[in-house]
C-alpha cells in the first residue's frame, strides 16, 4: 500500500522506516530541508538502535523515500499520516499549529479517497476537528467531502525501542468513524495483526483519551514509587526491596516502578500538562495528575538538596561531575531532561560541572554553550578527574559496568550521588564509596 507521512522526527521516521519494513511503499514528508537531505544521503537525524539497517535498506530497495514537500508525493498514497510534534503552549495546552498545518496542506494536495493517520498526540476532540477542516477545504475545492476520512491512531512507542515497540506493539489502537477508513486501516496493520498483534478499534475520542491516560498512568506510577522511595528514606527501608515485593504481585507488575530523579522527555511532561489542560477545560478534576508533576519536580530538588547538604549547604567552588545528559538511555533526547534542570541549578550554586554523556553530548552543548563553569568531556572517566562529587543522572548502561576503581582514583574524593539506583549501597562502601542513592540508606548509614 503507498502511503505518506508528514513530519519525520522520532515518531514520523520510525513510522516509516516500519511501514516500509511491513511491506508498504512510504514516502516522508519534512518541512526541515536539512533533515530531509541528510535522510536522502541514508542518514538518521536522531540516535535510535536499529533505524539505520532499515533506513538503508528500504531505501535503497526505494520503498521509503523522502521528500521535502508534500507537493513531490505520489497522488495515489491510500493514507498520509500526521506524525508532527505537538509541543506545550504556555498554560500546558497542546500546540496544535503543526498538525493544523498538516492537515491544511493534505487538504490541498488529495484528489482521491484517502485516509488521514492522525499519529501525533492531540487531545480530544482533535481528530474531529482536523476531519472538518479537511472536509471543509475539500468542498470549497469542489471535490466531496466524503474523499477523506480521518482516523486516531496514537503511537506509543518509547524512544531507544522504538523500531522493536512500534514491530512488537502490545496493542494497536484506532479510533474510527468509517468502515471504509477500518478497512484501510486494517490492511495497513495486517503484517502485524497476522502475527497476532491486536488491533484495537474504538471511537475518536476513547481512542485519543487512550494515548493520554497510559502517559499519565506511566507518569503517575513513576511518581508514585518516587513518593514512597522518599518514605523509604525517611524510614530506613530500602526502596528496591520494596519495589520486589510489590512488583511480583501480578496486578501490580514489575515494570515502571523505577524510582530515580523523576521522568523526563518529549512526551511525559508535555501530555501530563496537557491532560490537566483538558481538564481544566471540562472543569474536571487532576488531582492525580498534580500530584504526579508535583512529586516529580520536588524529585530534582530532593536530589539536588542531597548533594548540598553533604557539602554543608554550600556548592560554590566545588567540582561536580554529571554521568548522563539524554533524558533516559539509548537516545540522544534531551527535551525536559532532568539532567539540564540539575546542571543549571549547579552552576547557579557556583559549581564547576563536567558533564559526560555517550551520546547526547552535542545537544548539551547546544543548551549550554560556552557558559563559564561548564566542561565537557567524551571520555567519562576524564569527566571525573578532581571531582569532589560525581552525580549519576542517567542510567547508561556504560555507567553500569564502569571501572569504579578507576573513578575513586581518579576523583578528589570518592562522592557519589546515583539518581537512578544503578550502584550497591553496601558494595559502594566496601569499595570506599561515599554514595547516596534513592530510596535506599546511604552508604555511611550502614553498620
Ligand atoms: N517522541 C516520542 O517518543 C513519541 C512522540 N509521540 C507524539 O508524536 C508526535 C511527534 O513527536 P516527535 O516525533 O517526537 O516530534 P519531533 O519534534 O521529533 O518531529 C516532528 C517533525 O515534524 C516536522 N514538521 C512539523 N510540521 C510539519 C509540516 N507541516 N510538514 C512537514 N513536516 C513538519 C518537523 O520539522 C519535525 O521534523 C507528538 O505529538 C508526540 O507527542 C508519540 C509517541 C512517542
Ligand atoms: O508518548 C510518548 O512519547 C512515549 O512516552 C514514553 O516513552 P519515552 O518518553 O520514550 O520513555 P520512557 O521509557 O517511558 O521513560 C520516560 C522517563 O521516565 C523515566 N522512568 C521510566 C521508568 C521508570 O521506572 N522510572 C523512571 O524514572 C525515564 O528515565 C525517562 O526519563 C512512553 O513509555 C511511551 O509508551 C510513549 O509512547
Amino acid at each position: 500500500m503507498k502511503i505518506g507521512i508528514i513530519g519525520t522526527g522520532y515518531v514520523g521516521l520510525v513510522t516509516g522506516v516500519c511501514l516500509a519494513e511491513m511491506g508498504h511503499e512510504v514516502t516522508c514528508i519534512d518541512q526541515n530541508t536539512a533533515k530531509i537531505q541528510l535522510l536522502q544521503s541514508g542518514q538518521a537525524p536522531i540516535y535510535e538502535p536499529g533505524l539505520e539497517p532499515l533506513l538503508t535498506r528500504h531505501s535503497a530497495l526505494g520503498t521509503l523515500q523522502f521528500r521535502s514537500s508534500i507537493a513531490e508525493m505520489a497522488e495515489d498514497a491510500a493514507a498520509i499520516f500526521i506524525a508532527v510534534g505537538t509541543p506545550s503552549g504556555a498554560d500546558g495546552t497542546a500546540d496544535l499549529s503543526f498538525v493544523l498545518q498538516a492537515a491544511d496542506q493534505i487538504a490541498d494536495f488529495i484528489t482521491r479517497y484517502t485516509v488521514v493517520v492522525a499519529k501525533s498526540t492531540v487531545p480530544v476532540g482533535t481528530t474531529r476537528v482536523i476531519m472538518e477542516r479537511i472536509q471543509a477545504k475539500l468542498e470549497s475545492r469542489g471535490l466531496s467531502r466524503k474523499l477523506a476520512d480521518v482516523v486516531s491512531n496514537p503511537e506509543f512507542l518509547r524512544e531507544g525501542k522504538a523500531i522493536e515497540d512500534f514491530l512488537q506493539p502490545d496493542r494497536i489502537v484506532v479510533g474510527i468513524e468509517s468502515q471504509q477508513a477500518a478497512r484501510v486501516m486494517e490492511q495497513i496493520y495486517e503484517p502485524l495483526t497476522k502475527k497476532g498483534h491486536s488491533l484495537i478499534v474504538m471511537d475518536l475520542r476513547s481512542s485519543e483519551m487512550t494515548k493520554y491516560a497510559a502517559n499519565a498512568m506511566l507518569a503517575s506510577r513513576i511518581s508514585f514509587i518516587n513518593e514512597i522511595a522518599e518514605l523509604c528514606e525517611a524510614t530506613g527501608a530500602d526502596v528496591e526491596k520494596v519495589r520486589l515485593g510489590i512488583g511480583s504481585d501480578h496486578r501490580i507488575g514489575p515494570f515502571f516502578l523505577s524510582a530515580g530523579v523523576g521522568y523526563g522527555g518529549s512526551c511525559f511532561p508535555k501530555d501530563v500538562a496537557a491532560l490537566m489542560a483538558t481538564a481544566r477545560e471540562y472543569q474536571a478534576s487532576s488531582s492525580i495528575l498534580q500530584a504526579t508533576v508535583e512529586v516529580n519536580r520536588r524529585q530534582r530538588k530532593r536530589f539536588l538538596a542531597k548533594v548540598a547538604e553533604y557539602f554543608h549547604g554550600s556548592l560554590e567552588g566545588k567540582a561536580i561531575t554529571v554521568w548522563g545528559v539524554a533524558f533516559k538511555p539509548d537516545t540522544d533526547d534531551i527535551r525536559e531532561a532532568p539532567a539540564l534542570d540539575l546542571i543549571k541549578s549547579l552552576l547557579n550554586e557556583g559549581a564547576a560541572v563536567s558533564i559526560h554523556d555517550p551520546i547526547a553530548l552535542p545537544h548539551a552543548k547546544q543548551v549550554f554553550g560556552d557558559r563559564p563553569g561548564i566542561r565537557y568531556f567524551n571520555d567519562p572517566y576524564e569527566a571525573v578527574q578532581g571531582a569532589h562529587a560525581l552525580m549519576l543522572v542517567t542510567d547508561w548502561d556504560v555507567y553500569r559496568k564502569a571501572d569504579m576503581d578507576l573513578v575513586k582514583k581518579s576523583m578528589n574524593k570518592p562522592v557519589v550521588f546515583d539518581g537512578r539506583n544503578v550502584f550497591d549501597p553496601v558494595q559502594m562502601k566496601n569499595a570506599g564509596f561515599h554514595h547516596y542513592s534513592i530510596g535506599r540508606k546511604a552508604s555511611w548509614e550502614h553498620e
